[in-house]
């Protein structure tokens, strides 16, 4: 059964049209990636997603949920409500995955994408992906996350839009994830909120030079370009041997080091030698103090992708339903 023709069982099944033919329960599936955003200069605008998901499941149109869900996810449908005109039946949603959360690899942006991609797929695709990447940049207060969830690849954005390429298979991100956590709201509270002409001018030229690299992938002429002075320096005062685990990554032969996001994650690029850059991040991360554990991970080019299961329909016995 096409997108369109469960959505069409299922808002039969929730108008008490279709008789004895009713659709029964529609779950959702929906894997969406885990992102890294900024790469060093990029603020808010850089982003790409990677091959580490979590999982958002909507049942929509079976019995009542159990309880409210996540405010998150309460928030995410009500503003998909509001976009597609009209109000979502009550669903239920659960969450499960491998992103973590609170360490700049875009674990609210997956739970968000998730709901709009999700809601959005039940219904029959009424909003185009670019106007669930505008919802899901409201929602989240920047887009940079949001847009590579959604499209995959690397993403340029600008709030009003975004460019879209995909990522080549050589490239490795390697994350060095620590147990500690990074709340984004903290992260964006000791934001300057103002930088000197010639700070913007050093993140504005190696940010132009980066989006370049990538778009023709010439990963080698990454090397030297990550080095942020809006937002980098405020945040990683916070983590124990940020110096050092970065030298130690480029003298392993990393193209690129930045935080991940808010934080804490720790991103390295590489080009072929990302174990050699991983087992000197982890090294050096230890005798830092600072614990926590490593992972190699390729760019994921897909973005949020759904599944539409029809879950077993009502039966109608002597004029009693039953939702199996
Ligand atoms: N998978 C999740 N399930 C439930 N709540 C979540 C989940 N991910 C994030 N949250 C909620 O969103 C809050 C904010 O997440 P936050 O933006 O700090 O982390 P992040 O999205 O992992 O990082 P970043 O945006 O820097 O990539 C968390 O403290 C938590 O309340
Ligand atoms: N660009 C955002 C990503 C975090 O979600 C920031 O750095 O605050």
């Amino acid at each position: 059964m096409t997108p369109f023709a469960v959505a069409t069982a299922l808002m039969d099944s929730l108008s008490g049209r279709g008789g004895e033919e009713q659709a029964g329960p529609v779950e959702c599936r929906v894997r969406v990636p885990a992102t890294t955003t900024n790469f060093g200069p990029g603020f808010d605008t850089f982003g790409a997603a990677l091959r580490l998901y979590n999982w958002i499941v909507l049942r929509v149109g079976g019995s009542e949920p159990a309880g409210p869900p996540h405010p998150m996810v309460q928030e995410a449908a009500a503003a998909y409500a509001r976009a597609a005109g009209s109000s979502s039946p009550p669903f239920e949603c659960t969450i499960s995955g491998d992103v973590p959360c609170a360490r700049g690899l875009g674990s609210s942006a997956t739970v968000r994408a998730g709901v709009l991609v999700g809601l959005n797929e039940v219904r029959g695709r009424p909003l185009s992906r670019e106007q669930l990447v505008a919802l899901g940049s409201e929602l989240e207060g920047h887009p940079d996350n949001v847009a590579a969830a959604i499209l995959g690849g690397f993403t340029i954005s600008t709030g009003g839009g975004q460019t879209r390429v995909p990522l080549g298979s050589r490239l490795e991100f390697v994350a060095f994830v620590p147990e500690m956590e990074m709340e984004t709201k903290w992260a964006r509270s000791v934001l300057p909120q103002a930088v000197s002409l010639p700070d913007a001018v050093w993140n504005l030229q190696r940010a132009a030079r980066i989006a370049a690299a990538i778009c023709l992938r010439r990963y080698e002429e990454l090397r030297g370009l990550f080095e942020d002075r809006w937002h980098e320096p405020a945040r990683v005062e916070r983590i124990p041997g940020w110096e050092q685990i970065k030298k130690s990554a480029y003298e392993a032969g990393a193209l690129g080091f930045y935080l991940s996001g808010a934080g804490s994650t720790l991103m390295a690029l590489a080009d072929g030698r990302g174990a050699e850059v991983a087992e000197a991040m982890t090294r050096v991360a230890s005798s830092a103090g600072l614990t926590g554990s490593c992972l190699q991970v390729k760019a994921e080019n897909r973005g949020a992708k759904a599944w539409v299961r029809h879950l077993p329909r009502r039966v109608v016995h002597g004029g009693r339903k039953h939702v199996s």
